[in-house]
């Protein structure tokens, strides 16, 4: 699958014989399955028309550079989609660098500049609840008007539905922060989980007698929080675990940070990229008054996590 990066680095096609795509439009936080099925008809209409199949996001999503301090949680990393997109067969992931200036595009100029000059799309597939452009101007009935001048088609994602409710990236965060995680795994097709590259912290726990691998969560906000039993995949193989994601109010730690000690375990983790798949919720982080009172709660953690992992594995 080829990413590509920035309005720049899409061509002009003024090589009529280029094949054109079909594309979508989105966040495509966390690949949901209703995501999931929107993916799956784009693909399908790419074969159809033998033409690549692209999906079009924004980075950062847009109610983050507008709203910083309000924006939800992420789901996944750009680096997630990318690898979920391609799992499902998509061809190409364009991926724009959503700031003022590509925020204040007018409408038209989106459709005509970027859509048919830059990318000749011969099929779109949107939500008909999708606004764009400057002051969310454009919508579908307009894009469907301007298919028909530049001569593309335009058709709307059927809501796919779990249990009567749509399924969305909302929903998940809703789900993951009330501790509902068979309801975000049901709506993801797949355990919740966080991807990130493991580095070096206070070496602190090694001391405390629980080495943890501590993974960047870089500018993310987690829509999780608190102790759980997870599993660990990661180029060692699958492993379990017990995992903090706090801001460690014992020892005064202020970002937010994902620490996992990974039971029977000793390889060196730093600067590889783990999963650490969240399987059940344990406690919430706790201020204790000494780190000898974290250390006896911590070794809790580990025996209760160790028992439920018994139970799976
Ligand atoms: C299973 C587990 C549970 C934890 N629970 C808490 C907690 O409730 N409160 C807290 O302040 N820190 C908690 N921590 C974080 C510890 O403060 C941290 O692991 C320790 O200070 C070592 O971190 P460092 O080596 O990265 O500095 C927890 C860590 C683990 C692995
Ligand atoms: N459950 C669903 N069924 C069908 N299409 C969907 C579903 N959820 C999202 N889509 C479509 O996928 C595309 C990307 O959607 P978007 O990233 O806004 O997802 P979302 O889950 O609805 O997010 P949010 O919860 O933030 O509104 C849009 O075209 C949208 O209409």
């Amino acid at each position: 699958m080829h990413l590509t990066r920035g309005i720049h680095n899409m061509r002009i096609s003024a090589d009529k014989s280029r094949r054109g795509c079909v594309l979508t439009i989105g966040n495509f936080d966390g690949v949901h399955l209703g995501h999931q099925q929107v993916i799956l008809a784009l693909v399908a209409k790419a074969k159809k028309l033998n033409c690549e199949a692209a999906v079009l996001v924004f980075e950062p999503q847009p109610q983050e550079l507008f709203a910083p301090d309000t924006a939800p949680a992420r789901l996944c990393r750009l680096r997630d989609k990318y690898v979920l997109l391609k799992n499902l067969g998509i061809d190409r992931l364009i991926c724009i660098n959503f700031n003022k200036k590509f925020a204040s595009l007018s409408a038209e100029t989106f459709i005509e500049e970027l859509l048919v000059k830059r990318l000749a799309i011969k099929h779109l597939i949107v939500g008909d609840d999708f606004h764009f452009g400057k002051n969310r101007q454009g919508n579908f009935a307009m894009l469907k008007a301007a298919g028909e001048k530049f001569n593309f088609s335009v058709t709307d994602t059927a809501s796919h539905k779990l249990a009567g409710c749509r399924v969305s990236s909302t929903a998940i965060r809703k789900s993951l922060e009330q501790d509902d995680l068979d309801a975000a795994q049901a709506m993801l097709g797949r355990p919740y989980s966080i991807i990130g590259k493991v580095f070096h912290g206070d070496k602190r726990g090694r001391e405390m007698g629980f080495p943890t691998a501590n993974v960047r969560l870089k500018r993310r906000v987690s829509p999780v929080s608190g102790v759980y039993a997870v599993q660990v995949n990661s180029q060692f193989g699958q492993h379990y675990g017990v995992a903090n994601i706090g801001s460690r109010p014992t020892i005064a730690g202020i970002r937010q940070q994902l620490e996992v000690h990974i039971f029977d375990f000793d390889d060196d983790l730093y600067g590889e990229v783990i999963e650490v798949v969240m399987l059940k919720k344990l406690r919430s982080e706790q201020k204790f008054n000494s780190l000898a009172e974290l250390t006896e709660q911590i070794a809790r953690d580990t025996a209760q996590a160790r028992t439920f992992v018994q139970g799976i594995a």
